[in-house]
């Protein structure tokens, strides 16, 4: 079943089209991965599955739904949720409250609601402490949990990410570049804890990446961008061997 539906999204700034009719679908469960050089449209195409804009063309169909000029937290609450190319996390803030402030999206008092502690306020705050403490849990930053998030390095500023559009409880996770920056140790880390996420919160992953043997390693299917345009789509194995994408982004002999 497609969880997510991109039909002719074209996105113009000014005089330049950074996308171009690109056509996609996401099948519930699946990672898929977009690639393409610098600048091909790739982060733009997250922000408008995000809301962050309104695409000046084409239509996004999330479970059924259109959410092409739906605001982004409600979009985040249909259960949509990102982590960012480069990382945003409230620096002086404990890296626990980090994924807090993430669940109160979704929660129905609101982080600064909460700091009133009304009992119904802190029955929840309570349940949403106890939900981040297994997120940071399972990205392996539990016992960093009182840290700020400055400290981190960045690895593992790159999982508290994660741990923080997770608190949001998406069925769909879009991760921007979720590698860049990491040695190969986490990279190897990174993989594992993708494929633990999209197993046991039952996530569809939506993934924009350069590192190939990462994107070519966890990826089922794979979408390749290029000046705006989808010019191949297809398991990594196809895509590998793909004349066009060699030439424009693999590279002879990639
Ligand atoms: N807000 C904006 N205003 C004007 N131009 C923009 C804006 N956002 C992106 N662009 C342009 O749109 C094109 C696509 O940019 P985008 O950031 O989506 O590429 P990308 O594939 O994510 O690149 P990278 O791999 O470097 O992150 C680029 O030419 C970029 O300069």
């Amino acid at each position: 079943m497609p969880v997510l539906t991109l039909e002719g999204i074209s996105q113009e700034f000014g005089g330049l089209r950074a996308l171009d009719g690109v056509n996609m679908v996401v099948e519930e469960g699946e990672i898929f991965g977009i690639i393409g050089p610098n600048g091909a449209g790739k982060t733009t195409l997250f922000n408008i599955i995000t809301g962050i804009y309104i695409p000046s063309e084409g239509d996004l169909i999330f479970k059924e739904q259109r959410i092409n000029r739906m605001a982004t937290h409600n979009i985040a609450r249909l259960g949509i949720g990102r982590t960012f190319q480069n990382i945003r996390l409230f620096n002086k803030l404990s890296v626990l409250d980090n994924v807090r402030v993430g669940s109160h999206g979704i929660s129905r008092s609101g982080f600064f609601k909460s700091l009133l502690g009304l009992p119904s306020m802190l029955r929840e705050e309570k349940e949403i402490k106890g939900r981040a403490e297994e997120l940071l849990e399972l990205v392996g930053l539990y016992d960093k949990k009182m840290e700020y998030a400055d400290n981190l390095a960045y690895g593992e500023q790159r999982r508290l990410e994660i741990a923080r559009a997770l608190a949001l409880k998406p069925s769909l996770l879009l991760l921007d570049e979720p590698a860049a920056g990491m040695n190969s140790g986490e990279k190897v880390e990174l993989m594992k804890l993708i494929e633990q996420i999209r197993q046991e919160m039952k996530l569809t992953i939506l993934l924009v990446e350069h590192d190939m043997s990462l994107v070519m390693n966890i990826c089922e299917r794979i979408a390749v961008l290029d000046y705006g345009r989808k010019i191949a789509e297809g398991p990594p194995e196809e895509i590998k061997n793909d004349e066009r994408v060699i030439q424009s982004y693999l590279g002879v002999g990639a």
